[in-house]
């Protein structure tokens, strides 16, 4: 993890006062149709659905002439679909009595019916590959935006949007999405242009048959208003257990070593067996919906037919149908009825999808709340003092974790904080290297007040080290390199040498090029610790903060850190958050921090000899090591 610091020989821009920034403009609401409420206000809803459709044009803004030769493409389908049935009663009507005189007309309607399946064949072949290039394409871009969106926000916003939420805007809601263009939309687009050319071909051949059609209409229309009532609260339950299903089981397996330590396994069994049973019970739900519904519209369809069979059948007789615009007639029943089903079943995945984009939307709506400068302090070299002025913040809402702290660190000293746990120690490292701004007063790197300092001068100076010392996927080598990507293998071997790595990383089975991730390249905690420190000593910042790990380590790995650590530290400002005494002892100066004030600040040898809370806690871990 990197963070940055600087100092600039240029005056700096004139910072606002300390304490002036408002709170309101400091923080921006996170979200404003938030993903996990299920009910929003109808205010709240409609813009939610605003936002959406923005992004849904934005997203298709630059495919819009390539939407346009799909929608032709679909649209000469359908006309060549549609003209089928009108072939056949003109075949019927006119070419057959002309028979066996004039071959002409029935050649000429055998030719154009040929003709019509090829265009039709061919055209909504075209309309699927091109809607569905561009349906990729729209799902790439937002797959971008998505984790690029994600990258680009606060640590404030990471904070509060759990990472499991992160995970499914970028899995599931996407998947929903790509389910829905993908499958479902290309098809419904060509179905309900069928139904609706089909409607028109019908009723301009014959409006009594177009009537009995408009009847039959609304049993099914009912149908299918009775089958996404139910279905959308079936589909909802199924997805419920099903993720349910997999947190248990994803918990279960996690927390495996719990489970066994405290002979769980029965517990956790007979749970997972009540979701499992749950979720077949969502299952059958659904099979039991669908099984009314498919042979409900069947049903629907054929009594249809059947109706405009007797009405056309009888009007036949009387002559006043003729028999090929009859065919026609059944043709057209039946085929309208046909998508009906697809569009009844697209719903689901219509309704899944919507509600995916507005998570997605939300997502990308999020503004940062550590803004980049619009006109940052030139800076080019950092000194590496640091002062907070009145340096006041809280967690959102919550309460007042520094109620005004000032603090000068000249550059190139180490400190150390100390403190009960809660008392602000990593609130101030976060405000230090810029993940949060504070509510009132100000940071200050070499006079430039961090809100004016371009991220990219900051991350180069300030460099946070946390806790975890993560390390990616990929070599030993690249893990260092990531404090500096240009550095050469050379710098990554004397940075690795100066902390006291390169031994251990030369014992690995590939040495520098040893991947992090398989057998034989993972490293112990301490060897973890001393990458991070190669890392960042590679990194060569002004100002180091170091949230110290608090793991203990063994004796000659603790040495080990120790020393990496000191060389570490040397000619840079730092500010660590110490959990072990010997870190404390080579600091410069230790500060003693409670309820987010400063209570003790000193020389460690001043604040032992001293007799207060330093002295007590030292006194305390002195014993702890015996
Ligand atoms: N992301 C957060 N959101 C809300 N409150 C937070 C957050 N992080 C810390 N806090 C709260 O702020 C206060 C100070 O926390 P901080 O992490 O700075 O303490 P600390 O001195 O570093 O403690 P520790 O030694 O246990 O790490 C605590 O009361 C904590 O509950």
């Amino acid at each position: 993890m990197t963070a940055p610091t600087t100092t600039t020989e240029t005056t700096p821009e004139p910072g606002p006062e300390p304490g002036s920034t408002p709170e309101t403009a400091r923080r921006r609401p996170l979200d404003a149709g938030r993903d996990d409420e299920t009910r929003l206000d109808r205010s709240t809803s409609r813009a939610v659905r605003a936002r959406s459709l923005a992004l849904l044009r934005e997203l298709l803004r630059p495919h819009a002439r390539t939407l346009a030769w799909a929608a032709v493409l679909v649209t000469a389908s359908t006309a060549a679909q549609v003209a089928g049935p009108w072939l056949v009663s003109l075949a019927i009507d006119r070419a057959l009595p002309a028979l066996p005189d004039d071959v002409v007309p029935l050649a000429v309607i055998g030719g154009a019916y040929l003709l019509a399946a090829v265009v039709a064949g061919l055209t909504i072949g075209a309309y699927r590959r091109v809607a569905a290039r561009v349906a990729q394409d729209v799902l790439l871009e937002l797959r971008r935006r998505v984790f690029r969106q994600t990258q680009r926000l606060s640590l404030e916003f990471h904070e509060s949007y759990t990472s499991g939420r992160i995970i499914s805007r970028q899995t599931s809601d996407l998947e929903a999405l790509r389910e829905l263009l993908d499958g479902g939309l290309v098809g419904v687009i060509s179905s309900l242009l069928v139904m609706l050319f089909t409607a028109v071909a019908l009723t301009l051949q014959d409006p009594v048959s177009g009537a009995v059609l408009a009847v039959g209409l609304v049993p099914a229309w009912l149908l299918v208003r009775w089958f996404q009532r139910h279905s959308q609260l079936a589909y909802r339950e199924q997805r419920t257990w099903s993720a349910r299903l997999i947190v248990k089981f994803v918990e279960t397996m996690t927390g495996i070593r719990a489970v066994a330590a405290f002979n769980r396994q029965a517990t956790t069994e007979r749970d997972y067996d009540g979701i499992g049973e749950s979720y077949r019970d969502a299952n059958l739900r659904i099979f039991g919906i669908n099984g009314r519904f498919h042979p409900g519209l069947l049903l629907i369809g054929n009594l249809t037919v059947t109706a405009a069979l007797a009405v056309g059948g009888w009007r036949a007789l009387t002559g006043s149908l003729a028999v090929g615009v009859l065919v026609a007639v059944l043709l057209y029943v039946k085929r309208f009825f046909q998508p009906i089903q697809q569009i009844g079943m697209f719903y689901n995945g219509f309704q899944s999808a919507a509600a995916a984009l507005e998570k997605v939307s939300g997502l990308l709506a999020e503004e940062p709340t550590v803004v980049e400068p619009e006109r940052p302090a030139a800076f080019t070299r950092a000194r590496g003092e640091l002062r907070l002025e009145h340096v006041r913040f809280g967690y959102g809402d919550g309460p007042v974790v520094l109620p005004g702290l000032d603090l000068t660190i000249p550059a190139g000293q180490t400190v150390a904080l100390v403190g009960t746990t809660g008392a602000g120690k990593s609130t101030i490292a976060k405000l230090v290297t810029r993940f949060y701004d504070p509510s009132g007063g100000r940071v200050l790197l070499d006079g430039h007040d961090l809100r004016d300092v371009a991220s990219p001068d900051l991350r180069r100076h300030v460099v946070m080290v946390t806790q975890e010392a993560y390390l990616f996927s990929g070599s030993v080598a690249e893990n260092i390199a990531l404090g500096r990507p240009d550095a050469t293998p050379g710098e990554i071997e004397a940075a690795a040498r100066a902390v006291g790595a390169h031994e251990f990383v030369t014992a690995l089975p590939d040495g520098y090029d040893t991947d992090v991730n398989k057998r034989g390249g993972r490293v112990s905690a301490g060897q973890r610790q001393l990458l991070s420190f190669a890392r960042a000593f590679l990194a060569d910042p002004t100002v180091l903060v170091l949230d110290e790990a608090s793991s203990s380590l063994d004796l000659p790995s603790e040495r080990l850190v120790q020393r990496g650590l000191a060389t570490l530290l040397a000619d840079r400002t730092a500010i660590i958050i110490a959990h072990r005494l010997s870190t404390v002892e080579i600091a410069d100066r230790v500060l003693v921090l409670e309820h987010g004030e400063v209570i003790e600040d000193g020389t460690p040898a001043e604040l032992i000899a001293g007799g207060g809370r330093f002295a007590g806690l030292h006194a305390a871990w002195r014993e702890s090591l015996v």
